[in-house]
């Protein structure tokens, strides 16, 4: 194994895991299909994408009743892996039309949360939705070809990403990542950071699909982020905390110090870069010491943990979601818990009733990472 925080070259392979772990390919291809269908067209139980008629569609927080960039910019990633142009295009439509801000100090970002009406609810950004719609949109462009704005994919993504690193240079906002460490920041404003938003394959992608000009910087983004998740993940149980400083230490101020819903995601990213770009030893002792954390642990009784194991009596809001990140990890590790992680992950079901917003987003994401069906579209004249 190497060290990966510099010189990341795509692997261009991508394992189905289920099937490595003796399930079918014919079962989890229908497994992938049943689970697109129970979240995008199913019951009112499972779904979380709604048509808006002329305006779109957009994915439902059910849990809030909101629409969240977050959301948004997940259902585009899943329908581009998907194949599902009609539903990026609605998606991304409904997003560019409501949450996108064409003034004040946080033009050129979008509103994190919105009504259902498209009305905003909040005028200021969270940095997770634009990284995912860049990437989303940069692979729409490849798998799609661009068409005319708001579809001209590529140019969408290239200026989505030239505001978030260069918003601040003329007084006008903040950029999302801090231009001398090159992290990530919870929200424009603020100088800490949230280890789940670190994806450092997707900046490996925006280096070289990025204007020219800031290439550069998404080369070192992708470096620093690499330093930075086994800093923020406790040594021994491998938690990381919600909001975190740019020390890897955890940012308790608001009381998101600790191991609860958005660290979940920090797993399944982890498992992610060592699938597209290579597995280090660092993916794998932090994949390692999680799943020993949960491997005596009943999801029943999943709560929120400070990063050193202790649980609050607080529970899981999101006991699938976190079933679902702990098992896309195991594209992290062969380690003694990686294939019972991905057997649960198998024998649990979609989330159903009002919180099921984010475990399914969570779900849908490990489904296609575990069946080699997340994977990183190149331009068509770069392929093979
Ligand atoms: O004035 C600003 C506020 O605008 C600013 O708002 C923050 C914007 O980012 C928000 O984070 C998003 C929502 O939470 C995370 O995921 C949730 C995980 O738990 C689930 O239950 C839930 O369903 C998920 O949506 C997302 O990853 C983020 O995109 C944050 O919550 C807002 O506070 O805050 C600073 C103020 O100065």
């Amino acid at each position: 194994m190497k060290n990966l925080t510099q010189g990341a070259v795509e692997t261009g392979v991508y394992r189905n895991l289920f099937v490595e772990y003796g399930y079918s390919e014919e079962e989890v291809k229908q497994r992938v299909e049943d689970a697109f269908q129970q979240i995008f067209y199913g019951d009112e139980d499972t779904k979380i994408f709604y048509d808006a008629g002329d305006a779109g569609a957009y994915f439902m927080d059910t849990g809030n009743d909101d629409v969240r960039t977050e959301g948004m910019s997940y259902a585009m990633m899943m329908a581009v892996q998907l194949d599902r142009k009609d539903e990026f295009d609605r998606v991304w439509k409904w997003a560019k039309t409501n949450m996108y801000m064409t003034e004040g100090r946080h033009a050129g970002y979008f509103a994190w949360s919105c009504n259902l009406d498209g009305s905003k609810r909040a005028y200021g950004p969270a940095p997770d939705g634009e990284e995912y719609f860049a990437m989303a949109l940069f692979f729409a462009s490849h798998r799609w070809g661009d068409g005319d704005e708001p579809y001209n994919y590529s140019t969408q993504a290239k200026d989505l990403l030239r505001d978030c690193i260069h918003k601040g240079e003329h007084n006008d906002g903040y950029p999302m990542w801090n231009p001398d460490n090159k992290l990530i920041k919870f929200v424009p404003e603020v100088e800490y950071s949230d280890p789940s938003y670190h994806l450092p394959h997707f900046y490996e992608l925006f280096a070289l699909w990025a204007y020219p000009e800031d290439r550069d910087f998404w080369k070192q983004a992708a470096e620093a982020s690499r330093r930075y998740l086994p800093i923020s993940c406790h040594p021994e149980t491998g938690l990381a905390p919600e909001y975190a400083h740019y020390d890897g230490t955890p940012n308790n101020d608001r009381g998101y110090g600790h191991f609860f819903s958005d660290s979940y995601r920090v797993a399944a990213n982890i498992g992610l870069d060592a699938e597209w770009y290579g597995r280090s030893d660092w993916h794998q002792t932090i994949i390692d010491n999680i799943q020993r954390f949960f491997a005596d642990k009943s999801p029943d009784d999943y709560r929120r943990y400070t990063i050193t194991g202790e649980p609050f009596e607080e529970k899981s809001l999101h006991p699938v979601g976190l079933i679902a990140t702990n098992a896309m990890a195991s594209l992290a590790t062969d380690g003694p818990h990686a294939k019972e992680n991905v057997d649960l992950f198998w024998n649990t079901p979609v989330r159903t009733g009002a919180r099921r917003y984010y475990d399914n987003c969570l779900y849908l994401f490990s489904m296609l990472a575990l069946s080699g069906n997340y994977r990183i579209w190149m331009p068509k004249e770069t392929e093979g």
